[in-house]
């Protein structure tokens, strides 16, 4: 995975450079550069209210920047938004349906406001219903649909004009374990077609599996080499648990080992897989029984959690 670390070209599906907006004195954006790849999965991670919504909505262009340049599939949302609307594909963090309508009915409707004749409207709805695996309810309203089944049912919706480019907020918001890892093969499989995929979420173990990239935002900017070079230091970091942990502690002191004690053992920085292999046996001919060994989890969660930043 990659980080977003520099003012990027204007090349890319999505492309923002330098965009703010304010809602009176809140500065929901303040300054968001970004591009976002073809074929990629990208993540936009940040704390409640740190304006990844705003500046999805602008992405899209359902809302006006009130500066900045933005570009989707190479066109501009302020002097281009049909183009745009056609490119993109827009996943809500709630779905506003139209609750009497079933599920088939509601994806041959947004098909037809896209412009595609209602049968085929109809065929491709249905294929994506089997697809969100929501077939069962084809014919069911939309009101009966559980929180997760809605989501589902948004996602199949954002697909309907099979867009190059998708913006999916919050998508695993109500997903039971199985639908999110769904949910992840989907979003993979809709990048390896070629797509653009960009996607907020909060739960940052699921999409270290899910995505190839990351842009972090906080107080309504998004951060640039700083996040990548903490997200480079949190993937070094390794877990050593040992029965006894004062045992570990004197043989890394022994070994002249950066190290953060722990209750149970130590953290340390390794720089690769190798070196790993060659730490661990190291501390085993010393005597160390150590019972656990690894890295320590995801590098998304622990560059959140290090960035230095209030909720707001
Ligand atoms: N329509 C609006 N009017 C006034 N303030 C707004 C409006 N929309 C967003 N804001 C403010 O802008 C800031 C950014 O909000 P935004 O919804 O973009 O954050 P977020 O990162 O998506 O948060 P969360 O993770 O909670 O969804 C917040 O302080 C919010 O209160």
């Amino acid at each position: 995975m990659t980080i977003i670390d520099e003012a990027p070209p204007m090349t890319g599906a999505i492309t923002a450079r330098g965009v703010e907006r304010s809602f009176g004195s809140v500065h929901a954006v303040e300054s968001a550069t970004l591009s976002v790849p073809h074929g990629k999965v990208t993540a936009l991670i940040g704390p409640n209210g740190s304006g990844k919504t705003t500046l999805m909505l602008m992405l899209s262009g359902l809302l006006r920047p009130d500066a900045g340049e933005i570009t989707v599939a190479g066109a501009d949302p302020r002097t281009d938004a049909a183009a745009v609307r056609a490119a993109i594909g827009w996943m809500p963090d709630q779905l506003g349906s139209w609750d009497n309508l079933t599920c088939l009915q509601t994806l041959t409707l947004m098909g037809e406001a896209y412009r595609i004749p209602r049968t085929a409207a109809r065929a491709r709805g249905a294929a994506l219903l089997d697809r969100v695996h929501l077939s069962e309810f084809a014919n069911r309203p939309a009101r009966v649909l559980s929180r997760g089944q809605k989501q589902r049912l948004s996602l199949a919706r954002a697909l309907v004009h099979d867009p190059q480019v998708l913006l999916l907020d919050e998508p695993a918001n109500g997903l039971d374990p199985r639908s999110r890892v769904d949910l992840r093969l989907l979003v993979r499989e809709l990048a390896a077609e070629g797509r653009a995929v960009l996607v907020s979420s909060h739960v940052l173990a699921e999409l270290d599996a899910m995505v190839d990239d990351a842009i972090f935002m906080s107080k309504g900017r998004t951060l640039g080499a700083d996040a990548a070079a903490m997200v480079a230091d949190a993937r070094l970091k390794y877990r050593i648990d040992a029965i006894d942990p004062a045992a570990l502690h004197a043989a890394l002191t022994e070994g002249g080992v950066d190290f953060e004690p722990t209750e149970t053992g130590a953290i340390t920085r390794i720089a690769d897989e190798a070196n790993a292999a060659q730490a661990l046996g190291w501390l085993v001919r010393h005597g160390v029984q150590v019972h656990r060994f690894g890295p320590v989890g995801s590098a998304l969660e622990q560059t959140y959690m290090a960035m230095n930043e209030e909720r707001r």
